[in-house]
């Protein structure tokens, strides 16, 4: 799912669902993924950015449906994948095979279900597969050797690797534990691996892929843009975009 690429994430009905639209149609162009956050009401992983964009898209009412809808108009413009970010109450809530099964129709190519355990999810993984969803599981740089094994087993689209500890958001640098977890990661996993959390900069990701990542993910440095521009951000986005995706070479 990965080969040298930008993945781009925003949070959907942030601040509307025609927005969201409008803020892919521009990340698209210099993204290979869109990594598309389901807004939640208790998003523990995420840094105040992405916590405040959660915030502004269920104040203005988001339902996890009109997730499926924007994917679907997307569709109708682009065939870059998209991938589904949620925690796994509102999968929950929705029923698993349901929300796969809606996510898979709407067009959406792979999820992310940042609190569900790789080594509890066998029923989640059999469902993804049948609907042809692929799924990607977390790695940061504590998990051992072991736990990667199961990680990479469970997941089909790629490997998501933090580059640090604790929550998503902007750093001055990428760390050097990032980096050891990606060559370990290299060694142990034969799905493709993402790094994320705090890349901000063409350079982090200029180091990250010559270091032998398959993708960088970038998602505060977009959501940030639009904190401050609100529904004008969109030029803000694709000049950003477009200087990110330079570190590819
Ligand atoms: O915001 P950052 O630091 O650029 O990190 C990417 C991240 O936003 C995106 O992949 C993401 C948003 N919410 C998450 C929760 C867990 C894991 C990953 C995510």
């Amino acid at each position: 799912m990965l080969d040298r690429s930008l993945v781009t994430f925003i949070t959907a009905g942030d601040p509307s669902p025609k927005k969201t639209l409008d803020f892919m149609l521009v990340l698209e162009r210099y993204s290979d993924v869109i990594e598309l956050g389901i807004p939640f009401s208790d998003p523990v992983a995420d840094g105040s950015v992405i916590q405040k964009a959660n915030v502004r898209a269920l104040k203005n009412g988001f339902r996890v449906r009109s997730v499926f809808e924007i994917v679907r108009e997307f569709r109708e413009h682009s065939e870059r994948r998209v991938v589904l970010m949620t925690y796994y109450n509102p999968v929950f809530r929705m029923g698993v095979e349901k929300f796969v099964r809606l996510s898979a129709e709407a067009g959406v190519d792979g999820m992310i279900v940042v609190d569900l355990p790789a080594d509890s999810s066998e029923e989640y993984v059999r469902i993804c597969k049948k609907h042809g969803i692929r799924t990607i599981f977390i790695a940061s740089p504590n998990t051992t050797d072991e736990r990667l094994r199961v990680i990479d087993n469970a997941s089909t689209g790629f490997v998501y690797l933090t580059s640090d500890y604790g929550t998503t958001g902007r750093r001055d640098k990428i760390g050097e534990k990032a980096f050891d977890l990606l060559r370990r990661a290299k060694n142990i996993c034969r799905n493709p691996v993402g790094v994320g959390f705090g890349v901000s900069k063409a350079e982090h990701v200029r180091s990250l892929i010559d270091a032998g990542a398959d993708g960088v993910i970038v998602g505060s440095a977009i959501v940030e843009l639009v904190e401050k521009h609100g529904k004008d951000a969109d030029g803000y986005i694709e000049e950003r975009v477009r200087e990110l995706a330079k570190g590819l070479g």
